[in-house]
């Protein structure tokens, strides 16, 4: 039998001699089955490695959200912006993925992107965020800033008649200042001051110390938890940070607006408006990138596109734009009108800006700043502003430069055009980046010249 039957013999090592033919035919059936069921397998395992290109292969595709900009090099990269929304096809290689971007297929960088159900720690950065305006540091900055602080003040002053029998909320009151100017300059019926960070147990004593725990209470709490005994008529706030939105304390403000303001209730400010000027920054430009020319009598000149990266990717807060330096009359390029605008708007913000060049000189860059506006609550009553601008008093905002890559020579009556555009950080909630798009055209041209593209991420 064995003779007879060459086959088992190869098989002979690894089975018991005792095996019979039929046995035998029985394994050489079950042998081929399986073999035949591990190439089926395998071939829809290959296929699924290599990607249908068509996207139909993973029949769940994830959705994930660009983190920052991307610029795919290649036919086979894929472009997209902060906050994009991406469906991810294929994640079997860890740093590049499969993915499609409205209707368009490409490999996209993993690092990119982030999960919309991925735990972020704390995108609010709360701890950080409420330990700063824990101590009095912050608070001796914003007190001594007299504009910021005397236009508060001059609103309650000239509003002191109408805030008669009115109920306020002094939203992330801090030290208390607006609900003490309330409780000594006017006659609210109550003043409900809201403070999420540590200070609130100064604010308590203060309250007391001025006399005014008869209508000022204090609620030391996250505004967006509070629970209060009634609507307010006024929501007051002092939320404003670098270019307006930064910090996004406004999102606050807006929650506490839609929950707790009274049908018609006024908002203070009632609008805010972000400006825009082309400027030139030599002293920026000379200390940081010129510097590099010549040093010592050696050559660092290649150290300039290193300084440049190093130091104008990020924008400048701090800057004190002289009046002299503005290369145009600014223009306002966003504006919110506190009672109406939506959290969601906050998420992508555009405005459009349109310069004449008024003396020749050298573009560096564009200057940011922020104004706020408060309505009088009586009828035709006037609006107060604080205009946080280079031709307003300095406040501690003071200005936030956007250095460009290279400096653009410009004479009077040139044209610079383009727009300005505000993204919210989809996943660190407190921070956005600024893209300025421009172009120019000399006064002599007929046509501006191609659209230039800068983004600033301010912080992350
Ligand atoms: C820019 S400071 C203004 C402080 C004070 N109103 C003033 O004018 O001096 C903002 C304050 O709001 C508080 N704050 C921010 N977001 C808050 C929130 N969601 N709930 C409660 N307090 C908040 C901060 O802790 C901080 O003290």
């Amino acid at each position: 039998e064995e003779r007879a039957c060459p086959v088992q013999l190869r098989f002979r090592f690894r089975f018991p001699l005792c095996l019979g033919r039929e046995r035998f035919n029985l394994f050489v059936c079950l042998s081929v089955c399986l073999s035949a069921f591990l190439s089926v397998y395998l071939s829809v395992c290959l296929l699924e490695m290599n990607g249908d290109e068509s996207g139909e292969s993973n029949p769940e595709p994830e959705e994930f959200i660009a983190l920052e900009d991307f610029t795919g090099s290649g036919a086979e990269q894929l472009s997209f912006a902060v906050g994009d929304r991406i469906l991810i096809h294929d994640q079997s290689c860890a740093d590049w993925w499969w993915a499609e971007v409205e209707g368009r297929y490409g490999y996209v960088p993993s690092g990119y992107l982030h999960h919309p159900d991925a735990e972020v720690e704390d995108g609010w950065q709360d701890e950080e965020y409420f330990g700063s305006y824990g101590t009095l540091k912050l608070h001796l900055e914003m007190l001594s800033d007299r504009p910021r602080t005397e236009t508060y003040r001059q609103v309650i002053l000239s509003n002191s008649t109408a805030l008669r029998g009115k109920v306020v909320m002094d939203l992330g009151c801090g030290t208390g200042i607006i609900s003490l100017f309330c409780g000594r300059l006017a006659e609210p019926a109550a003043v409900y001051a809201v403070e999420a960070s540590a200070v609130a147990e100064h604010t308590e004593r203060l309250v007391k110390l001025n006399g005014c725990e008869g209508v000022v209470t204090l609620f030391k709490s996250r505004a967006e938890e509070l629970n209060l005994p009634s609507k307010v008529d006024v929501l007051v706030s002092e939320w404003m940070g670098n270019c307006l939105l930064f910090e996004f304390m406004v999102e606050s403000v807006l929650c506490v607006r839609d929950r707790w303001l009274k049908e018609g209730g006024m908002m203070w400010p009632s609008s805010a408006t972000l400006s825009l000027v082309p400027c030139q920054a030599d002293d920026d430009y000379s200390q940081k990138v010129e510097f590099w020319e010549n040093l010592y009598g050696l050559d660092y000149s290649c150290l300039q596109p290193v300084a440049q990266e190093e130091f104008f990717s990020k924008p400048k807060f701090s800057h004190q734009l002289k009046p002299e330096d503005c290369l145009s009359t600014p223009c306002d390029v966003i504006t919110l009108d506190m009672h109406t605008v939506k959290v969601s708007d906050l998420e992508k913000l555009r405005g459009e800006f349109q310069f004449t060049v008024e003396r020749r000189g050298t573009l560096h860059g564009f200057s940011a700043w922020f104004s706020t506006f408060f309505q009088s609550l009586d009828e035709g009553g006037p609006t107060l502003e604080l205009n946080t601008g280079p031709h307003s008093e300095p406040t501690h905002w003071k200005q936030t430069l956007f250095m460009l890559d290279a400096p653009i020579p410009v004479e009077e009556g040139d044209c610079v055009g383009g727009a300005i555009i505000l993204h919210r950080n989809p996943v660190w909630r407190r921070h956005m980046s600024i893209t300025i798009e421009w172009r120019k055209k000399s006064r002599n041209e007929a046509a501006f010249s191609e659209v230039k593209s800068k983004r600033f991420p301010m912080w992350r």
